[in-house]
C-alpha cells in the first residue's frame, strides 16, 4: 500500500520499511513549503520597534544594489546617512545643527530649488499636452511624403516593424510641417515676399527620439522645395519657348551650363544641424546618410576628425550638398574663408541647444544665427533640458519662439533605477577610487537576468564612469586598468579618431578596425581582496568602462549601455539629467550609481532620488 503512494519507492527498493516510512513522513511534513508561498511574503520582515520603519539588509544598503526593488519610496536617507553641511548648517541660522535641521524640508525638492538650474513647467501645461497627443498612433497620421514615411522603419530605425512615434515625435513633425488641427500646408508664394520666420524649441527627455522630431519635416520641406523648383524651372522653359517663335528657336543659342556656384548647392546647404561634439556630428551624420538612401539628397559631415581636404571634398562636392552637419566652430572658421555657404539656408537646427547656447558657445553660435537670418525660414532649437539661462536667451531673443515641451521634460527616464554607495563607509573609508573599481566589479557579477544584450562590440557589460573634472579622467582610468579592469578614458584630451572608435562600442554602430580598447591581460578574478591586493592585478572579465566628463553625456546614443557610475556628484540637476539620460533611452532598463562621501550634496542626491521614485520632474 505504501510502496503504490510513496514517490520515493521507485528508488527505494528493498528500503528498511521503518526507513521508508520516516522518509515518507518527513516528505508530507515538507510538502506544504515546497508547494506553497508563504502567506506572508508580500509582508517583507517586520518593522523595528524604535523607528518603525522596515530594517535595511545591512550586506545589501551600502553596495550598487542596494535598496533596489522597494516597493516604499526612499525615507529620507535611504541608504546614505543623513549628514548635515556646514553649508547646510548656515542656511539653517545654526552653528552646529539644532533639531529642526535634520528634520526633512516640508516641501519636497528644497536642495534643488536652490540649485534654481532648470525652468520650471506647470503639471497642467504638461497634461493639456499629454491629451493633444493620444490622437497620432503611428507615421502614417503625419502628411510627409510617401517615401519618408516609408523610410522611417527602414532606415532610421533599423528595420524595426510596428513603430509608433515618440511624444515629442507626435508633438513636434506636425507643428514644424504646419499642418496641426488637421491643418493643411499652405502652398508657398512665390510673389517674392519673404515669410515670418517661424521658432521652435523641441525640448523633450533624454533618449525620446527628438533627432527623428526635426529631421522628418526638414527633409519633407526639403523635398517638396526641390519639387517646387523643378516644376517652375519647367514652367518657365515652356513660357519661353511659348513666346519665342518657332523658326528663330532654330538659331538660339542653348543656354550656357550653370557655373556659377551661387546658383547651384554646390557648397550653399538649405539645411544646418549644429551640435556641440564631433561624436554627435557622427552620429547624426549617420542617420542622414541612411535616410539618404531612399529620400534621395546630399548630406556632408563636418567635423575635426576629418582633414580639411576631406572637409572640402564634401562641402564642394560637385553634385551639391543639401543638409550640413557641424559643429559651430567648425562651421564658423569655414565660413570666415566662404562666407556664401550661409547664403541660401532656410532650416536651422541647433541641436544640444542648453550646451550651444550657453555662455561658452553662444557667441558662436548666435554668430551663425545671425548670418543665416536673411533666408532662414524656420529655427530649431532641441534640448532635454531647459535650463533659466536657455529660458532667459529665448525670452529675449525669439519670444515668438513655439514651445513643444513633452509631459515628462525634466524627469529621468522610468525605468533607470538610482542606487547610492557611501564611501565613507567600511570598506572604502573614504576612497571613492576603490569603491568605484569594486561598485565596477559587482556590476560584472551581476548576471544579465534581464536579457542585456552583451554581444556587440566584443561582448562584456558597458558601464560609463562619469566624472566632474577632465584631469580626473585619465587619473581614475588608469587605477582602474591597475586593477585589472578594462577602462578607457573618453576626453577633450583624447584624438577624434580614438572617440569614434571607442564609443561605437557604446552606441552599438560598427566598430572600425583599427577599434581597440585598451585590454589588460586576462584571468580570472575574485572581489574587493583583489582590488586591494598590492599584487598585479587579476584582470575583471565581462565588463568594459568608459571614463568621461560632461563631453560624453549631452546627446550620444549610448543604447547598449545599461549601467551608468556616478563618480562625483554632479554639479546640478541638469548634469543629472544628461548623465542619467545615457540609460533607460525609448524604454530600456537602466542602472545608475552615485557615490556620496564628505563633501557631497547628499540632500541633492536624495532629492533625485525621490524624484525618480515618483517620476516627478527635477525642478
Ligand atoms: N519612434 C521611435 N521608435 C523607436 N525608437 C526610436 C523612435 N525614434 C527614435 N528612436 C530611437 O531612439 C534612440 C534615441 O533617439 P535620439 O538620439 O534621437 O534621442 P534624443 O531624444 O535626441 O536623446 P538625447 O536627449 O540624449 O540627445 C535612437 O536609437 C533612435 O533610433
Amino acid at each position: 500500500m505504501i510502496r503504490s503512494l510513496c514517490p520515493f519507492c521507485a528508488a527505494a527498493k528493498g528500503l528498511n520499511p521503518r526507513w521508508h516510512s520516516r522518509a515518507a513522513s518527513t516528505l508530507q511534513k515538507r510538502r506544504p513549503s515546497r508547494m506553497d508561498l508563504s502567506p506572508n511574503v508580500s509582508r517583507g520582515p517586520p518593522k523595528t520597534s524604535e523607528t518603525g520603519q522596515r530594517p535595511v539588509r545591512k550586506s545589501r544598503a551600502n553596495s550598487p544594489f542596494g535598496g533596489m526593488n522597494v516597493t516604499e519610496p526612499p525615507r529620507p536617507g535611504y541608504g546614505v546617512k543623513r549628514g548635515v553641511s556646514i553649508s547646510e548648517q548656515k542656511r539653517a541660522g545654526g552653528k552646529y545643527g539644532s533639531k529642526e535641521k535634520k528634520e526633512e524640508p516640508k516641501e519636497g525638492m528644497k536642495a534643488l530649488k536652490m540649485q534654481r538650474a532648470l525652468s520650471s513647467i506647470s503639471y497642467e501645461a504638461r497634461a493639456r499636452v499629454k491629451q493633444t497627443l493620444q490622437d497620432l498612433e503611428s507615421f502614417g497620421d503625419f502628411d510627409l511624403l510617401p517615401v519618408i514615411k516609408e523610410s522611417v522603419s527602414t532606415q532610421a530605425l533599423g528595420g524595426l516593424s510596428e513603430v509608433s512615434p515618440t511624444p515629442i515625435q507626435r508633438l513636434a513633425i506636425p507643428a514644424l510641417l504646419g499642418t496641426e488641427d488637421g491643418k493643411h500646408r499652405k502652398k508657398s508664394t512665390e510673389d517674392g515676399a519673404k515669410k515670418a520666420i517661424q521658432h521652435f524649441l523641441l525640448a523633450a527627455e533624454t533618449g525620446s527620439g527628438k533627432t527623428l522630431a526635426y529631421i522628418l519635416p526638414i527633409l519633407d520641406a526639403l523635398k517638396r522645395a526641390e519639387k517646387a523648383e523643378a516644376e517652375l524651372s519647367r514652367t518657365l522653359a515652356a513660357q519661353k519657348a511659348a513666346v519665342i517663335p518657332a523658326s528663330r528657336q532654330l538659331f538660339e543659342l542653348p543656354s550656357p551650363p550653370l557655373h556659377d556656384e551661387t546658383l547651384t548647392n554646390v557648397a550653399r546647404p538649405s539645411t544646418i544641424i549644429l551640435l556641440p561634439t564631433s561624436e554627435l556630428v557622427a552620429q547624426v551624420g549617420a542617420l542622414l546618410k541612411n535616410l539618404s538612401h531612399t529620400i534621395k539628397f546630399k548630406s556632408a559631415m563636418l567635423c575635426t576628425a576629418y582633414t580639411s581636404t576631406v572637409i572640402r571634398s564634401r562641402l564642394f562636392s560637385p553634385q551639391g550638398v543639401d543638409v550640413v552637419v557641424s559643429t559651430p566652430h567648425l562651421l564658423s572658421s569655414i565660413t570666415e574663408s566662404d562666407p556664401n555657404v550661409l547664403s541660401r539656408v532656410k532650416w536651422l537646427v541647433i541641436d544640444e541647444a542648453d550646451s550651444l547656447l550657453d555662455r561658452s558657445f553662444s557667441p558662436i553660435t548666435s554668430g551663425i544665427i545671425d548670418r543665416v537670418t536673411p533666408s532662414l525660414q524656420q529655427l530649431v532649437l532641441c534640448s532635454a533640458t531647459i535650463p533659466r539661462s536657455l529660458d532667459s536667451y529665448l525670452a529675449k531673443r525669439f519670444p515668438d519662439v513655439r514651445r513643444l515641451v513633452t509631459p515628462n521634460l525634466h524627469a529621468v527616464p522610468r525605468r533607470v533605477q538610482l542606487s547610492v554607495v557611501d564611501i565613507e563607509k567600511v570598506p572604502y573609508q573614504g576612497n571613492r577610487d576603490l569603491a568605484c573599481a569594486q561598485t565596477i566589479v559587482e556590476i560584472g557579477k551581476e548576471n544579465g537576468e534581464d536579457g542585456e544584450v552583451v554581444s556587440v562590440g566584443g561582448g562584456g557589460k558597458k558601464v560609463l564612469v562619469f566624472v566632474n573634472e577632465r584631469e580626473k579622467a585619465a587619473e581614475l582610468t588608469g587605477f582602474l586598468r591597475s586593477k585589472g579592469i578594462e577602462a578607457t578614458a573618453l576626453s577633450r584630451d583624447s584624438d577624434d579618431r580614438a572617440h569614434a572608435d571607442v564609443l561605437a562600442e557604446f552606441t552599438g554602430q560598427a566598430i572600425p578596425s583599427s577599434s581597440k580598447l585598451h585590454a589588460p591581460p586576462t584571468s580570472p578574478r575574485s572581489g574587493l581582496d583583489a582590488l586591494t591586493s598590492p599584487s598585479p592585478p587579476r584582470p575583471v572579465r565581462g565588463v568594459k568602462v568608459l571614463v568621461m566628463t560632461d563631453l560624453g553625456s549631452r546627446g550620444i546614443d549610448t543604447t547598449l549601455v545599461k549601467h551608468v557610475v556616478l563618480y562625483d556628484v554632479p554639479h546640478t540637476s541638469i548634469d543629472f539629467l544628461h548623465r542619467l539620460g545615457r540609460v533607460g533611452r525609448m524604454g530600456r532598463r537602466g542602472r545608475a550609481v552615485v557615490l556620496v562621501g564628505k563633501g557631497d550634496r547628499r540632500d541633492v542626491v536624495r532629492e533625485v532620488r525621490e524624484g525618480m521614485f515618483r517620476g516627478s520632474a527635477l525642478i
